[in-house]
């Protein structure tokens, strides 16, 4: 196998399996760490875990379980995905589930980079940007779980790690491959332990990709894999017959919006134009969760039957959740609201519904362990970062949207693009 990946969050997991798939390569999703006696024949592996915002213990285990299974299959490259806006504050898991896999590995460097150009996240002298701003000044600033203060990512990795970061410059990555190679040389001898590399656009990517073939272990966001492939190209036709195995299945569909980033509060404002929307009270999830879910379960169905499936969505903006944060802590308020989603989820697929579009890394990790998926076929980019998936256990189709990912109009787009192609 080529590549093995360990994704912090089920979206990641997606976004970076999309990606792959779009350059040809065979990939299965795996969700959480499979059992020991599973075989499998692909060109990527990626596991996804639901470890972004776990306590940090927790974090660095199951990563470190699932370097063991990756290494097990003989993976020639092990890669950690995270969030393109590096979800990790100064506390955060980043850090200590990355020297963790460089201690077990036997690394005594390895890269830093979340840049996805394609979606407007960039890295310039370290510091990372969301479209045209810093990430402290972006939507990023009020999530819900990882507020980001900071975009300095040499210091965020400092933070929360136990080693020196350096970066690769883009002046340096303009030069090509053999001068980051040779910088990258230049900043282990001089101690640096995380190599944050700036990236600006997908030639960047390319000349990265080139540049860290050979590198047992790499941290990054989807766009470095897209780089990697990019260096080494797949034969043509490759990504058609990549892509069918995630092919969606027609079916009764569903739209569930766990993320309040800026872009799904958008897509939910758009949708709520074309389709009816259940929205979530958080002082109802606070109590009888399965009660709560079985009453939005009805709203669902009084509300189906139109062009386009029903939304419920907890997505508020800032200030309302804010609000919401002070009145019942975050934890407790984002707790609750996965819960309801989890109920709700497990009694959608009883009264078969089988299409599930689902909005925010963590909620997606929730309504996939609620319907008992194992793991992922995946299939054609939706938009980039968000394929179709088909679970390997079940006639189900999923799509498992970042929160910041997608167009206005994604929900709608989604749902026409899996009545096309089914
Ligand atoms: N109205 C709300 N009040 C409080 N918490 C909420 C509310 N709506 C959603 N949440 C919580 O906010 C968190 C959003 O995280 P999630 O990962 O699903 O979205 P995201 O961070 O926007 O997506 P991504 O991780 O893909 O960028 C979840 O834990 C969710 O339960
Ligand atoms: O990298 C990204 O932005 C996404 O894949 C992600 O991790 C969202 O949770």
């Amino acid at each position: 196998m080529r590549l093995g990946i360990i994704a912090d969050d089920f979206t990641g997991a997606t976004d970076i399996a999309g990606f792959l798939v779009a350059n040809g390569l065979s990939v299965i999703q795996l969700n959480d760490v499979p059992d020991a006696g599973l075989t499998v024949d692909v060109d990527a592996v990626v596991v996804s875990l639901k470890s972004r915002s776990a306590p940090v213990d927790e974090a660095v285990s199951q990563s470190l379980a699932a370097l063991d299974w990756l290494r097990q299959r003989n993976c020639r490259q092990i890669f950690f995905k995270y969030c393109s806006t590096f979800d990790s504050t100064p506390e955060g898991n980043i850090g200590p589930v990355t020297d963790a896999l460089m201690q077990a590995m036997g690394q005594s460097i390895t890269v830093v980079c979340p840049a996805l150009p394609v979606n407007g996240r960039t890295i310039y002298q370290g510091y990372l940007f969301v479209g045209a701003v810093p990430m402290n000044e972006s939507g990023m600033r009020h999530h819900p779980v990882n507020p980001m203060q900071d975009a300095n990512l040499m210091r965020l990795m400092e933070q929360q790690s136990t080693g020196k970061a350096g970066n690769v410059p883009y002046t340096i990555v303009e030069e090509g491959p053999e001068a980051v190679m040779a910088e990258l040389a230049r900043l282990e001898a001089d101690g640096v332990r995380y190599a944050v590399l700036d990236a600006l656009d997908s030639r960047h990517l390319a000349t990265l990709g080139a540049a860290i073939a050979d590198m047992p272990l790499i941290t990054g966001g989807a766009g470095l894999a897209d780089g990697l492939c990019m260096a080494n190209p797949m034969p043509a036709g490759s990504r058609e017959a990549a892509e069918k195995a995630g092919k969606p299945l027609s079916g009764r569909a569903i739209v569930l919006s766990g993320s309040c980033s800026q872009m799904t509060n958008l897509q939910v404002a758009a949708y709520a134009g074309k389709a009816p929307v259940v929205r979530i009270q958080v002082e109802r999830a606070l109590g009888d969760v399965d009660a709560y879910a079985q009453e939005l379960l009805d709203e669902v169905l009084k509300a189906e039957g139109g062009e386009y499936a029903p939304l419920v969505s907890a997505t508020v903006p800032p200030k309302e959740l804010a609000d919401i944060q002070q009145k019942h802590g975050a934890k407790q308020a984002s707790h609750a609201v996965e819960q309801v989603f989890h109920a709700l989820a497990r009694l959608l697929e009883s009264q078969g519904f089988s299409t599930f579009i689902v909005a925010g890394g963590e909620t997606s990790g929730t309504v996939s362990q609620a319907l008992e998926v194992s793991g992922f076929y995946i299939g054609a980019q939706i938009a980039p970062g968000v394929p179709f998936v088909r679970a390997i256990d079940k006639p189900v189709t999923l799509v498992l949207k970042s929160g910041n990912f997608g167009q206005e109009q994604f929900f709608a787009l989604a749902q026409d693009l899996a009545r096309e192609s089914a």
